[in-house]
């Protein structure tokens, strides 16, 4: 699908069916427990019971797909890791041994590696190679792609939607791997909040709090050249964001097209996610906030979200590996709905 046909998309994304939302909360109400009891697996359990417009919503096949992609910005020292790393973790997740493989194969989801933009000399056996191009350029010294580069890393991840709807995917968990992603995704952040980038930026994968004033001073001056434009998000990722930024944000409005729940995972895939709907706002209807990482401009970029995670683990690797931790929590919130016994079966009445 080109940009054009996927933007004409963008502007009619369906909605979550209320009558089904509806019928569902009347069936966890009718459970064999006070009502409301379970919290927030019950606002799930609605939630899924409107986007698939089905009172029983079966999330079966599950699936988190991991976009990898590298950073120019890396040169200004913003890491604590290289980014050979990004290249070195693809091989990793390609033999089934990084932290998500252990993850997905605990949930019984499927890892699908999908290399956007990496560095790497090579794309490993069973990894996606849609590269884009090899990398961002530095945006600490002009833009990190052309708007055409940012459009073109967006299908990518619609297409990772479209894909999955087409394997009869059900529930999607978006994850990343990038060295640098953190301040690409705080750069974003700082346009799309209208916060300010020193208090948004974070340690990463483990800077100093040293590393963390001059990552905090690469951001400032990548938004000081490029003067990202803060109504057009495509601009915004075009000039401080990063390929696998803007494939997640196609994913998302892919999925919300597809009407396929997706959970995000860390700092980046939240600011992928604001970026998605900044684009389209209907795509916050299918997203469901996992878990809260360590990074400073988590929180905030939930609360624009209106999103709030389910876990707070203190956990800061990504990879959509608090995604993926998620999962088991919507299959509890939709089985607790099938087979729970019924209050009217107990003769049970409430008082009030
Ligand atoms: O998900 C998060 O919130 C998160 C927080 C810190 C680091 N990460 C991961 O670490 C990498 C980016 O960290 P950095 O320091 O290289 O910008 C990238 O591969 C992310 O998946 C992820
Ligand atoms: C080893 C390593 C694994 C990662 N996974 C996601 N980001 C990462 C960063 C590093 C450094």
């Amino acid at each position: 699908m080109n940009w054009e046909e996927l933007s004409a998309h963008l502007q009619n994304l369906p909605t979550p069916d209320p009558r089904f939302a509806k019928r569902m909360q009347e069936r966890l109400d009718s459970l064999a427990k006070p009502k409301g009891s379970l919290g927030r697996l019950e606002e799930m359990a609605v939630r899924l019971a409107g986007i698939t417009a089905s009172t029983q919503p079966e999330m079966v096949h599950k699936r988190v797909v991991v976009f990898c992609g590298d950073h120019g910005v890396t040169e200004e020292g913003v890491s604590a890791y290289p980014s050979e790393v990004t290249g070195w973790m693809m091989e990793t997740f390609a033999r089934g041994q990084a932290a998500i493989n252990v993850l997905a194969r605990q949930a019984g989801a499927e890892v699908k590696v999908v290399d956007v933009g990496s560095k790497a000399d090579r794309v490993p056996k069973g990894v996606v190679n849609v590269r884009v191009r090899p990398g961002t350029a530095n945006m600490a010294r002009g833009p990190a792609m052309s708007r055409a580069e940012a459009e073109q890393a967006l299908a990518v991840g619609w297409k990772q939607a479209e894909t999955a709807k087409e394997q009869g995917v059900q529930l999607l968990a978006a994850g990343e791997m990038g060295i640098g992603n953190t301040t690409a995704a705080a750069a974003v952040a700082a346009v799309l909040t209208q916060r300010d980038a020193t208090t948004l930026t974070g340690m990463g994968t483990g800077l100093g709090d040293q590393g963390v004033r001059r990552k905090a001073a690469v951001i400032l001056q990548s938004l000081r050249i490029n003067q990202p434009d803060s109504s057009d998000p495509m601009d915004v990722l075009a000039k401080v964001g990063g390929l696998e930024i803007a494939a997640m944000a196609g994913f998302m409005l892919g999925a919300a097209f597809y009407r396929i729940p997706v959970v995000i995972d860390g700092l980046i895939s939240s600011v992928a996610a604001l970026a998605a709907v900044h684009m389209a706002p209907q795509v916050r209807e299918i997203l469901f906030a996992s878990h809260l990482s360590v990074e400073p401009a988590h929180g905030i970029v939930l609360e624009k979200l209106g999103l709030t995670p389910l876990l707070d683990a203190e956990m800061r690797l990504g990879e959509g590996s608090g995604a993926v931790l998620a999962f088991p929590l919507m299959d509890a919130a939709l089985r607790l709905s099938q087979e729970m016994a019924l209050l009217s079966e107990l003769g049970i009445h409430s008082q009030s």
